[in-house]
């Protein structure tokens, strides 16, 4: 029998010292949880439905950055504190989330760097099914990719906003890594390799180069892609991460984005309103007759009140030939003073202005 050394004992110690830290975050994070039960409590007595609070997380997650020492990295920190306010909410209200499926999409991802794990994710096959669900109160909130950093909008998401009466309440942007998943261990016995045509185009490039003259197939999502090749052999999907789990589909490429800053803006998607938090967006819509001078008019507003205008899109407007609507987002919440002056001078010039919603602006906080 060999003696334990002056290692092992410190070993030892150091379990035990981790074992009673857990003790002691098991026993908080239950006082928590007590703590949000009775603001559930609290709540109901108010005959109030706003569970959710986005702007509330957002001031919790941006204090947990702000006050991190480490040697944990902020957004690993701000992960754990994420995981604990989903389990909390659940323990208030049990929470359904429907996205564009089916599982395995980065829609998915999204939903769980969103709201945490702790959710009731209810995948949908067509971005109109999601808004009809929110809509119809069949799910509480949706999740719905509105914008690629590569690829550019995705037009139907933007289309919907128009005649829905949904509200934005929350954006998640995602960095997007794309994975090659496959039963084959050598990619040179692959003849198809299928993927969503955003995919497809985002790892161009790499396809070229590693799989030329593969046979490349596009289909309604990844997740999709994932699970039609999860029962053949010959072919790989591109997809995400989570998957290669969920089809039980090897990685045999990680990474093979052509651009690696690759990122994908979600919306979240509600039927109410959310405060300030502090560090919001504002998303309009507004529809001009097309005179001369009239974008001009649109936009100069904004510039006097010195709002910072973050993105403008457009898109025919279906009502008749070369009219348009706008899409803007702007920096700031529509109860900011300067934010309504621009919102009523817009008001004054346009056909129609719709407010889209006004939502904690994405904290870059959670990794992939
Ligand atoms: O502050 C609230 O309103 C809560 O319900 C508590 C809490 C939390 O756990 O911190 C939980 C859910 C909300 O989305 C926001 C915060």
């Amino acid at each position: 029998m060999t003696q334990p050394s002056a290692d092992d004992d410190a070993l030892n110690d150091a379990r035990q010292r981790i074992d009673a830290l857990d003790q002691q975050i098991q026993a908080l994070v239950n006082e928590r949880a007590g703590v949000a039960v009775q603001v559930a409590e609290i709540k109901q007595r108010q005959g109030r439905t706003d569970f959710y609070r986005p702007e509330r997380e957002a001031q919790v997650l941006a204090r947990v950055a702000e006050r991190n020492a480490g040697p944990l990295p902020d957004q690993a920190m701000a992960r754990i504190v994420r995981e604990i306010m989903s389990a909390c909410l659940a323990l208030e209200q049990p929470m359904t989330v429907a996205y564009l499926g089916p599982e395995g999409t980065y829609t998915q991802a999204a939903v769980y760097k969103h709201f945490g794990h702790a959710v009731a994710a209810s995948p949908h096959a067509a971005i109109n099914d999601i808004f009809r669900d929110v809509e119809a109160g069949n799910a509480h909130f949706g999740v719905v990719p509105v914008e690629n950093s590569t690829e550019g909008v995705v037009s139907h998401t933007l289309d919907q906003l128009v005649g829905s009466a949904l509200i934005i309440c929350g954006e998640v942007a995602l960095p997007v890594h794309h994975h090659l998943l496959s039963h084959e261990r050598d990619i040179g016995r692959i003849k198809r390799v299928v993927a969503h045509a955003q995919s497809l185009a985002q790892c161009r490039n790499w396809l070229d180069s590693h799989m030329p003259g593969v046979v490349r197939e596009a289909v309604s999502s990844n997740g999709e892609a994932a699970r039609r090749v999860a029962g053949e052999n010959g072919a790989a999907a591109i997809a995400a991460r989570a998957a290669s789990d969920y089809y039980d589909l090897p990685i045999l490429a990680s990474n093979i984005e052509d651009d690696p800053n690759n990122t994908t803006r979600f919306l979240v998607l509600g039927r109410q309103s959310v405060p300030r938090s502090g560090r919001d967006m504002t998303s309009i819509l507004v529809s001009i007759h097309n005179r001369p001078g009239m974008l001009y008019r649109l936009l100069a507003p904004a510039a006097e009140a010195g709002v910072d205008l973050a993105r403008i899109e457009s898109r025919p407007s279906r009502r008749q030939a070369w009219d348009y609507n706008f899409f803007i987002d702007m920096e700031g919440h529509a109860d900011d003073p300067p934010v309504r002056r621009v919102i009523e001078a817009i008001q004054s010039e346009a056909a129609l202005i719709k407010i889209l919603g006004s939502y904690p602006r994405s904290i870059g906080l959670e990794a992939e």
